[in-house]
């Protein structure tokens, strides 16, 4: 009975459970050790403990089990709910009730008796119930209670802290003692129980053996130590030394004793369960019965057979015992299941062989020997050792018969010519069988040798095939070295090569298993792993390939079209934007990667958003497509769960640094094209970059504030008035970044070209008073807007843009604005209504077509074309307009704090000045520009989320309505079918036909 326990050493007991059990066979309970030592509990919460093995018989443990689990989970209900209530009488009285009620039930089920496998787990559902719900009762209370440390030290602390007044520490100890009384009473009662098993029922504890289970091979292996004495001390006692007085107690102790052993044996058969029609028999008749129908019965009985008896008419003479070696059959059913259960096999056959060449030649030489005393051979030189001072006894004979034993056998020996028959007889037999035996070694070592090399001669077998492969097709030497460097981590690592065909003859099942096991480190940690289905993760385990790649292989490529997904499993890899030089993660074993595309996640659809690479040799498992699809076509949940994990890791590549992802875009981004270096973003010399470029752009750049995209249209002027909505609400951050050396400049040249071509006569003037104009009519840029018609779906991605029509008579100069640079809310243009109106060249369309397409940057959903209107493109290319004519212009930027800088362009038109964002307005607009793109990419992943969704609604919805038809239908047929006819059974018919059509349907 447990009569103290407090929370801690049910905690302890927790931790107990795991360990082994030590348990006699008619251990009482109370008598039941467990744990270290320091922790004696007399009883555990799960009862005695079960030694793997070892069925428990006498009582319907399930059943009782069952019953101990629904009166504990009651138990515990109780107090849980009523823990605030003191009347504990109730409580006892009710609790009395229960134990009666199952002491009185326990005495009903006796008989029948649960396979080790059931009761083992349902004693540890048992007793994780009782103490989850123990748990579960206590965290309730933890703040309160928390056992006596605890609740000392808390007692300190409320003092000192004062947070909680005195009503309250008196609840709480009221509360505990009510908790720790409800506890006591659920051990109490559960002890009663499973104490009624042992005592009160009056049901022997009984052993079934599980003939799988550990102890009985355990036993088997006593028993073969039983038979082996047998073995080699009959036949040398019989050889050469008889039972003498001087050893006949000790012989006889040994005797006598491998002689019980082999008596209990028989008693162990009597309790071993048996497989009938796949199923452990546990019941002890049905075991009886089987034994003693066995032959093995009787061959443990002839083992037995008492001709010991003898002992007293012909004297102690060993071969009496002969019969004891019958037992032959356990000691090989041992040796084969060690060979079978071993991890070293080659090591035990090694060892096993030896003993069997060891048996041969012990037996060899006492029978050598035995015959030399009968027929006389001590009268010959060849076998009669010489007499010997330092050699002398029976040990010494011993082993001079053992020499000659194994000349002969091994037919090394310069064998004398027998003389008499059965010298002869002897003799030829001892060569034939010393050939056999011979060859068998032979051919055993050469067994296990070939076996302890065979993996490695498979490996070199595919080595030497690739090898010969790459010479023949004349792989370059790198690619070769690689090869074998990739089969050197291979071999290193301990690899199979073929892990798949090791486990290819299991069932699916037990591969899956196994998988999971083996894999289970890495799988814990992947999250589409996490709360799933068993079968959906059995079935996704068993389609993972494992794959090895080579350090700086890419493992995927950016837009490429996704077919895999991988799970790492060992290494480390790099996701990397297209140039390969940004690192936007670093993935690690448990990562996983690919999902987004073999989804169509991706705001590219089925094409993959990022490059990863791998940085040295990374062990992955991968996962098809297809396989994927499969999948998830049957656990449609997943399906839903992945695609939401897929959204929230879309959302959180989004919301990575900008810097990061920055990079990632730069060459997405119009404007920011990549090229080969980099260089920091504050070092980026815009007026060396117009200097190169000699776009000789006249721009004015006024900085627009737009707060959203309505706004955006704020800014938009059809009046031809320059607008501008100054105040720069971004903050520039820190952008530090590097960003590739851009070669915007570049861009603007080539549209530059384009944008003369169509636009030539429209020299883009800008002159300073341009500026003094812009500010001027920014107020009458709000009052125009609604003028503004044809910008009206204009993307705000794209830009928005202001047509600035400036002093409509004179062909003036246009106002230029560097879409790529600028926000949306960065709308300023000033050029000519005509332009407006202008048609854009093919080449510049294709040239911003291209860019979508390619780099990413607007996301291909189907509204998308929307943003690339022909108006913007228009506008593009009036943005990108460029003054031809005058291709040494030479700008200077004012370095100014302000968020414009001014160009001086001393060219030869005019004195052009030109205010330029700064460095930081340009910035400050990458980054809107870039949350935009991100937040319209994540919108387009959850968009396309919610269509899947909907795309099931209304798969089902359909599905009912068909249903319905089809229900309605049937009802009609049925009414008329059954006008006249209305009997009782009518209703049932119909709803019979209603489920037939259901069934069908369905
Ligand atoms: N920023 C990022 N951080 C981590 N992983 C990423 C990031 N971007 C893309 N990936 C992963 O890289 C994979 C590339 O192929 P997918 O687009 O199929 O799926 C992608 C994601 O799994």
């Amino acid at each position: 009975m447990i009569k103290r326990i407090s929370l801690s050493s049910l905690r302890s007991i927790d931790d107990d459970l795991d360990e082994v059990a030590v348990i006699s066979s008619n251990a009482a309970p109370e008598s039941v050790r467990y744990g270290d030592g320091h922790h004696h509990y007399s009883q555990t919460a799960n009862g005695p403990r079960v030694v793997p093995g070892i069925i428990t018989a006498g009582v319907d443990r399930t059943k009782l089990l069952t019953n101990t689990t629904s009166s504990l989970q009651n138990a515990n209900r109780k107090p849980s709910n009523n823990l605030n209530r003191n009347n504990d009488d109730d409580d006892d009285e009710t609790n009395d009730d229960d134990n009666h009620h199952h002491h009185h039930h326990l005495k009903d089920r006796c008989p029948s008796q649960q396979s080790l496998i059931a009761v083992n787990c349902d004693q540890q559902q048992d007793k994780q119930s009782i103490l989850s719900s123990t748990n579960a009762t206590t965290t309730t209370t933890a703040t309160i209670i928390n056992g006596k440390n605890n609740s000392k030290k808390r007692s300190i602390h409320q003092m000192t802290t004062g947070l909680i007044n005195r009503n309250d520490l008196e609840i709480s100890k009221k509360t505990r003692e009510l908790r720790r009384k409800e506890i006591r009473k659920e051990f109490e009662k559960w002890e009663n129980v499973t104490g009624s098993i042992h005592h009160k029922s009056g049901c022997n504890w009984s052993f079934v053996f599980d003939p799988s289970g550990r102890l009985c091979y355990y036993w088997s292996l006593i028993v073969s130590i039983a038979f082996l004495y047998n073995f080699w001390s009959i036949i040398y006692r019989c050889a050469f030394q008889e039972i003498n007085e001087k050893t006949v107690a000790s012989w006889f102790a040994l005797d006598y004793f491998a002689d019980f052993i082999y008596i209990l044996d028989i008693l162990v058969n009597f309790r071993t369960g048996y497989l009938e029609e796949g199923v452990l028999q546990t019941d002890s008749v049905k075991l009886r019965q089987h034994y003693m129908n066995c032959t093995i019965f009787y061959i443990d009985c002839l083992c037995l057979l008492p001709l010991d008896f003898l002992y007293l008419s012909i004297g102690f003479k060993s071969i009496l015992r002969c019969f004891r070696l019958v037992k032959i059959y356990r000691f090989w059913a041992f040796l084969d299941r060690t060979e079978r259960h071993t991890n070293y096999p080659n090591i035990f056959r090694t060892l096993s062989l030896l003993h069997y060449i060891l048996a041969i030649f012990h037996w060899n030489a006492c029978l050598s020997h035995i015959i030399h005393m009968k027929d006389g051979f001590g009268s010959r030189d060849w076998f009669t050792r010489s007499k010997n001072k330092d050699c002398e006894g029976v040990t010494c004979d011993y082993l001079h018969a053992m020499y000659w034993s194994v000349l002969a056998l091994t037919t090394i020996g310069d064998l004398p010519t027998p003389r008499t028959k059965s010298e002869y007889v002897f003799l030829i037999s001892q060569l034939v069988f010393g050939l056999f035996l011979f060859a068998t070694v032979l051919g055993h070592v050469a067994n296990i040798v070939t076996n302890v090399s065979a993996a490695r001669k498979e490996f070199q077998a595919k080595l030497d095939a690739v090898k010969t492969y790459m010479r023949m097709r004349r792989v370059p030497d790198h690619i070769q070295t690689k090869v074998i460097r990739w089969f050197d981590y291979l071999w290193m690592t301990q690899k199979s090569s073929d892990e798949e065909r090791s486990v290819g003859c299991l069932p699916d099942k037990l591969k899956a298993e196994i998988a999971i096991h083996v894999h289970l480190d890495t799988l814990k940690r992947v999250e589409i792993f996490q709360n799933t289905e068993a079968g959906f993760l059995c079935e996704l385990v068993l389609r993972l390939r494992p794959v090895l790649f080579s350090p700086g292989d890419y493992i995927c490529r950016k837009g490429e079209v996704g077919k895999e997904m991988y799970i790492v499993n060992r290494g480390r890899l790099q996701v990397v934007t297209d140039n390969g030089k940004t690192v936007l993660a670093t993935l690690r074993a448990g990562s996983y990667f690919g999902e987004i595309s073999i989804l169509n996640m991706g705001t590219a659809g089925n094409r993959r958003t990022a490059s990863v690479r791998s940085v040295g040799y990374s062990d992955l498992f991968c996962l098809n497509k297809q396989d994927m699809w499969d999948v998830l076509k049957d656990y449609p949940a997943a399906r839903v769960r992945l695609e939401a994990i897929a959204v929230k890791r879309l959302e959180k590549y989004r919301k990575e640094p900008l810097k990061k992802i920055a990079m990632g875009r730069s060459k997405s981004t119009p404007g920011l094209v990549e090229s080969k270096g980099k260089i920091p973003v504050n070092n980026l010399n815009i007026l060396q970059a117009m200097k190169e470029n000699q776009s000789a752009s006249t721009a004015t750049l006024i900085k627009a504030d737009v707060e959203d995209d309505e706004n955006e249209n704020d800014d938009l002027n059809m009046n031809g008035e320059k607008i501008i909505n100054g105040k720069q609400q971004q903050d520039d951050g820190n952008l530090d970044e590097t960003i590739e050396s851009t070669s915007s400049m570049d861009t603007m040249k080539a549209s530059s070209k384009d944008s003369h071509q169509n636009h030539q006569g429209q020299s883009l003037i800008a002159q300073q008073n341009c500026c003094d104009q812009i500010l001027q009519n920014k107020t009458i840029a709000h009052q125009q807007q609604q003028q503004q018609t044809s910008t009206a779906f204009l993307s705000p991605s794209i830009l928005a843009t202001t047509n600035n029509y400036h002093q409509q008579q004179q062909q003036t100069p246009q106002t230029l604005i560097y879409s790529h640079l600028l926000s949306p809310n960065v709308a300023l243009v000033n050029f000519d209504q005509r332009s407006q109106q202008h048609t854009p060249s093919p080449s510049t369309m294709q040239q911003t077509t291209t860019n979508n397409n390619n780099n990413n940057f607007y996301p291909s959903s189907p509204q998308m074309p929307h943003h690339i209107s022909p108006s913007s493109l228009h506008q593009q290319q009036f943005l990108q307009a460029q003054h031809p004519h005058h291709p040494h212009h030479h700008h200077h930027f004012n370095t100014s704090p302000s968020p414009y800088c001014t160009i001086n362009d001393n060219s030869s038109y005019n004195n052009i000045q030109i205010e330029f964002p700064t460095q930081d307005a340009l910035l400050s607009e990458i980054k809107r520009l870039r949350e935009r793109l991100l937040t319209m990419e994540t919108e387009n992943a959850s968009m396309s989320m919610k269509l899947n969704q909907q795309q099931w609604q209304v798969e089902n919805r359909l599905a009912e309505i068909e249903h319905q038809i089809s229900s309605a239908a049937s009802a009609n047929s049925c009414s008329a079918a059954q006008l006249g006819f209305i009997s009782s059974n009518s209703s049932m018919a119909s709803v019979e036909d209603n489920e037939r059509n259901k069934e069908s349907i369905i």
